[in-house]
């Protein structure tokens, strides 16, 4: 079943909602609504992007807070006239306030990993709420009533019917907002940042930006949020803004399922629903003491951490007959519009890469010691030797994934070390891992259009409002013609982690030629391949050679080598042992000895 008619079922029984069911009903509806829209934003957060947030709440407060302050505050103070007490207004100051707090909070923990960000959350929460409670002019522990409906056009909501549209609406709009954003170039370096970081570095994107893009957009999606809430309940007070509500919207993420953006209604629904129903029913079993739904909220998390790690809705998924289930929707590539920039490509011979003197020491450990090499444009150069020579080593010296301990990279004229893998990509060098670093979720087509990201330009609202749409044709157009360049055109939907490891390894040269490199650097590409694909690989090379691409490899398979490239760095205990064509390489007696063991 196509995607749009579910949708067109959703909208319809949510039109007729109101209509139908008792206020009661409404005003649940209308606060799973509510939560939904944080639990949206945390989903793009922690399931697609791998960060944890408890704060959330106290976000949905900055929202609420200042639409009750503007809207229901007699005399505002003389700097906050222009917004004439208007919620509207008011709306547009507490995402504006959302954001400087998102940047700021943000700014200082993004970039850390492990347990600072969730840590950082707790402490801007906790924080915010104690700023909420103490404050006079925001009601200190009371809070502020009166807080007055909204007005659209000529209607004012003032009842839990009318809020029900105005929730509702929003939250589909964040939703398409929100989908379309991931489908798109913006969204795929969102996509990589769960697991894929390294790689996507070295493809161009700027992962921190991307993190910040995520936070922000959950935290206005919180603010939101919290505005609508405000307007609904015409009172608020701190409570529903700490830590523990923090917590609440995690969970409702995690039921629903943190990889899918349904699973932020049935989440929310869910929680909203079973919450609603222990409150009513658990006093009458155990007495109206003590806050029981808090602790069967608590076993219920260990158990679907043990049940369903993934959440609810991918269950539910299952569940639904194969032919009703919506179909995964694909872009519809159609012919190109034009070329994607990129960058020109080196006169034929010319010098793309130079190593002077690059030594690299862990500790009392020289891995690379005082090594040379160059590569030409329109050459193939192999960097061999026998495990632990240092190959790896110099290849991230080579490719900025680490710095050299002394000595320069030259690319193209300029030094790079010291420079981040995502500079010296814009500068067109591109390459693959030794061990793949896919995104085994993603098809394979958007796999590769990550290598194109440097090519396009398009940003995260555009995106959203689906104003990329001739680019990202033109991405995936790219993206579709280097697999099928390098015979992996079967596979452009199939999931990235189904291929073959083999298969694995040619989607990454795929991926780092989308970016147009003029030195492509090969972490042994030919490992896992069988003599047919090693052929075809070896083609594929020789072809982008006569290009005038650049190719640095490192490979043990000698058949490969020898049968290839036009010269040859051999490498022993982190030192460059020889140096010549193939052919030398294969004779000469120091290689023979340390490489072979002198049995060849
Ligand atoms: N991050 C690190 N910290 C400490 N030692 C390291 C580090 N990376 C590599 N080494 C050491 O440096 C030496 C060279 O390792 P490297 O991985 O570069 O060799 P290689 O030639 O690529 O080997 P292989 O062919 O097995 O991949 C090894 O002794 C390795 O243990």
């Amino acid at each position: 079943m196509k995607t749009k008619y579910l949708l067109l079922a959703f909208a319809l029984i949510t039109l007729v909602s109101p209509l139908i069911l008792p206020a009661y009903q409404v005003t649940l509806l209308n606060y799973i609504g509510l939560n939904a829209l944080v639990v949206l934003g945390l989903i793009l957060l922690t399931g697609v992007g791998g960060m944890t947030s408890f704060g959330q709440a106290a976000l949905v407060g900055i929202g609420a807070y200042t639409t009750a302050y503007i809207s229901a505050t007699e005399q505002l103070p003389q700097w906050l006239a222009w917004t004439n007490g208007s919620p509207w207004m008011a709306l547009i100051l507490g995402i504006m306030i959302t954001i400087i707090s998102a940047i700021l909070v943000g700014g200082l923990t993004l970039k850390l990993s492990g347990h600072y960000l969730p840590l950082g959350t707790i402490a801007w929460g906790i924080s915010l709420y104690y700023f909420f409670s103490t404050i006079d002019s925001l009601g200190g522990p009371s809070g502020i009533s009166n807080i007055p409906s909204i007005h659209l056009l000529d209607y004012t909501l003032d009842s839990s019917n009318k809020m029900f549209y105005l929730i509702w609406v929003i939250l589909f709009i964040a939703i398409l907002l929100t989908k379309n954003l991931l489908n798109s170039r913006e969204g795929r370096a969102i996509r990589a940042l769960n697991g894929g970081q390294i790689m996507a570095e070295s493809m161009g994107v700027n992962t921190f930006r991307s993190k910040m893009v995520i936070f922000v957009i959950a935290s206005i999606y919180a603010s939101i949020s919290g505005w609508l809430y405000a307007h609904n309940q015409a009172f608020i007070n701190p409570t529903p803004f700490g830590l523990q509500a923090g917590i609440d919207y995690l969970f409702m993420a995690l039921l629903g399922g943190v990889g899918s953006i349904w699973g932020a209604i049935l989440g929310a629904g869910i929680f909203t629903m079973a919450r609603q129903w222990l409150q009513d029913f658990l006093p009458v079993i155990f007495g109206s003491e003590g806050h029981y739904e808090t602790i069967v909220f608590g076993l219920l998390i260990v158990v679907l951490m043990q049940k369903a790690p993934a959440g609810l809705w991918p269950m539910i998924v299952k569940l639904v007959p194969q032919k009703f289930r919506a179909k995964d929707q694909h872009f519809a590539i159609t012919p190109p519009t034009r070329e994607l920039p990129s960058l020109e490509f080196p006169l034929k011979g010319s010098v793309i890469l130079e190593a002077k003197d690059v030594t690299k020491k862990f500790g009392g450990l020289v891995a690379n010691n005082q090594m040379n090499l160059s590569i030409h444009a329109g050459e193939i150069l192999a960097l061999i030797g026998p495990n632990g020579a240092g190959k790896s080593t110099m290849f991230n010296q080579l490719s900025g994934v680490d710095v050299p301990t002394s000595g320069d990279v030259i690319f193209l004229g300029e030094k790079i070390n010291g420079q981040s893998s995502r500079e010296i990509a814009k500068k067109g060098l591109s390459r693959t891992f030794q061990h793949v670093k896919i995104l085994p979720e993603m098809t394979v087509l958007e796999n590769v259009a990550i290598g194109a990201h440097l090519r396009g330009d398009k940003g995260v609202i555009a995106s959203m409002l689906l104003l990329d749409r001739e680019e990202e044709n033109n991405l995936l157009n790219e993206a579709k013609a280097q697999l099928e360049r390098v015979g992996l055109g079967d596979y452009l939907y199939t999931e990235a982690g189904n291929l073959a490891l083999g298969q694995q390894r040619i989607l990454e040269i795929a991926r780092a030629l989308c970016a147009r490199p003029s030195l492509l650097l090969l972490d042994e590409p030919a490992a896992g391949l069988r003599f047919q694909e090693k052929r075809a690989l070896a083609d594929l090379l020789g072809k982008l050679k006569s290009e005038g691409m650049a190719i640095l490899l490192v490979e043990h398979d000698m058949d490969f080598v020898m049968n290839l490239v036009d010269r040859v760095v051999v490498m022993e205990f982190g030192q460059k042992i020889a140096e010549g064509l193939p052919e030398e390489i294969q004779k000469n007696e120091a290689v023979l000895e340390a490489y072979l063991g002198g049995a060849a």
